[in-house]
């Protein structure tokens, strides 16, 4: 079956007042979606939803057209989620890191397929350094290697494209689009103008 993930009636309430209702999503494969809003409007909660990190909503999230909650861990084999922080241990190197979240997710993987990674990311010579010594955009693609690293389907990115570079934003619009011309989807937000060579799909919130 194609990759989907549906939402109905999505809705969530923040401090007394709705951040959305009523949002009807059908992410399939082949899609990009780009969440749009001021800040505060909800795109992080919304992409959290998403991703199945929070359960406080209202409305209905199918996956594959199974509840999400009967359907998690195909959910999970499937997802890759990149937060809104690089999540990167300051005392870990990018290679420790990388060997870190892959355990983290039941994953097995070798030396070479990480160093593979971090080179696709331009950090070759920086894989034994203490991430807490690289700069905010080196760590933001320490983070991003786990996109070439780790084969998933759906893609749920919380502005990915902070603190990088103009090359390294238009390798990485490359890659969205190689994605979704391949078959996966891709759920982002961003506050970037987007140069990407492939059909969006938008959400606007606030
Ligand atoms: N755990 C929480 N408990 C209560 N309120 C929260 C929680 N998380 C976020 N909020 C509130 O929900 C609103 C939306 O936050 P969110 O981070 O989703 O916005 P955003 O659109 O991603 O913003 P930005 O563009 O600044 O990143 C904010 O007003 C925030 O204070």
């Amino acid at each position: 079956m194609a990759l989907c993930l549906e939402a109905r009636q999505l809705g969530c309430e923040r401090d007394d007042r709705w951040l959305f209702e009523g949002l009807d999503i059908d992410v399939k494969g082949g899609d990009i979606w780009r969440v749009d809003g001021p800040n505060g409007s909800g795109k992080t909660t919304l992409l959290k939803i998403l991703a199945g990190q929070l359960a406080d909503y209202s409305g209905t999230l199918r996956w594959q057209g199974n509840p999400l909650h009967r359907a998690r861990a195909h959910f999970a084999a499937n997802l890759l989620y990149l937060g809104h922080a690089p999540g990167v241990s300051a005392g870990l190197t990018p290679l420790e890191n990388l060997a870190w979240y892959q355990a983290l997710h039941g994953e097995r993987g070798s030396e070479a397929q990480r160093e593979a990674a971090l080179s696709t990311m331009g950090l070759e010579g920086l894989e034994d350094v203490p991430a807490g010594r690289l700069s905010a955009g080196q760590q933001r693609r320490v983070a991003l290697a786990r996109l070439s690293l780790t084969p998933r389907a759906l893609w749920i990115l919380d502005e990915p494209f902070t603190a990088i570079d103009h090359a390294g934003v238009a390798a990485l619009e490359t890659q969205i689009a190689a994605h979704a011309q391949a078959g996966g989807a891709v759920v982002m937000t961003t506050h970037h103008t987007l140069n990407i060579a492939h059909p969006l799909c938008h959400i606007a919130l606030g």
